[in-house]
């Protein structure tokens, strides 16, 4: 998908809400561990209740990784139930992958070409051979880790090298590879103070922001720092929604919770 299409889903909906679709089979609904894919059944009965709220559905692979084959046979199908029933849907494999040149070649081709999703989590520091085979593909995307939600974030990514904090070398050197065009970058929505100067940065890059919810981000403050003049935000929820009732109603639950920050999304798109 072109950068376009997403701009105008995110006009159209008055959204930029993904949703993350993280299944853990501990925290589903029983009935539906009866199914013969449960989890596939889960993702779809939340695709069909949330899909006219999100522009994007990120699943972590971590969580179908976890349970072998049948968990990446779930991967797959919904992967491709989205591509066929909702192709206008941004689509993200939290994946967190990047290596040698031939080794991301083959990780990018397992999630461009296979698994047929729009964009791919990338972790940056194997440097540039390391990213550069993934933004070979045309109309993909490649959501290179900046700054992370987490508190190890701090570990590394903001300790300062040479004069620079770590994720402002990450940004500012990966503007100067090939195809950079196709770069989109991973921000936590509870390093929302340091948007301003990621914005400095990268002034029209699309981010992806996890950390609302269960992490406790803010959206209004992720928006007010990191909004750009073409929106330039997808700001991921999982747990916060796809959890968020464990009764056989848990599809119109996590639309309920979908719908309320899209409708918050919709005050500040008004602002913008
Ligand atoms: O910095 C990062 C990068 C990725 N994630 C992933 O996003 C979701 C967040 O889930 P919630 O349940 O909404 O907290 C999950 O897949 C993480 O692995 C992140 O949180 N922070």
């Amino acid at each position: 998908m072109v950068t376009n299409e997403l701009i105008q889903q995110i006009k159209k909906k008055k959204s930029f809400l993904c949703i993350g679709l993280d299944v853990d089979l501990n925290k589903i609904p029983e009935h539906l561990l009866k199914e013969e894919d449960p989890i596939f059944a889960f993702n779809k009965a939340i695709i069909d209740a949330t899909h006219h709220l999100c522009v994007a559905y990120k699943p972590n692979t971590a969580f179908y990784e976890a349970y072998g084959l049948k968990g990446w046979k779930a991967l797959e199908k919904t992967i491709n139930y989205l591509n066929e029933k909702h192709p206008e849907i941004f689509t993200i494999a939290d994946a967190k992958r990047g290596d040698i040149g031939n080794t991301s070649t083959m990780y990018a081709k397992a999630f461009f070409e296979d698994l047929a999703f729009d964009s791919v989590t990338v972790a940056p520091y194997m440097g540039k051979d390391s990213v550069e085979p993934f933004l070979a593909f045309e109309n993909k995307h490649t959501i290179l880790l900046a700054l992370t939600s987490n508190q190890g974030a701090f570990d590394f990514q903001t300790k300062t090298v040479e004069g620079k904090e770590l994720y402002k070398q990450v940004l500012e050197t990966s503007k100067t590879w090939e195809n950079s065009e196709n770069l989109m970058y991973v921000v936590g929505a509870t390093k929302a103070e340091y948007l301003a100067d990621i914005r400095q940065i990268i002034p029209d890059s699309f981010l992806l922001v996890p950390g609302v919810g269960a992490q406790g981000g803010n959206l209004q403050d992720v928006c007010k720092y990191g909004m750009n003049h073409q929106i330039g935000l997808l700001i991921n929820s999982s747990r916060g929604i796809i959890y968020a009732s464990k009764d056989p109603d848990f599809a119109e639950a996590a639309a309920i919770k979908a719908k309320e920050l899209q409708q918050e999304m919709e005050v500040e798109l008004k602002r913008y």
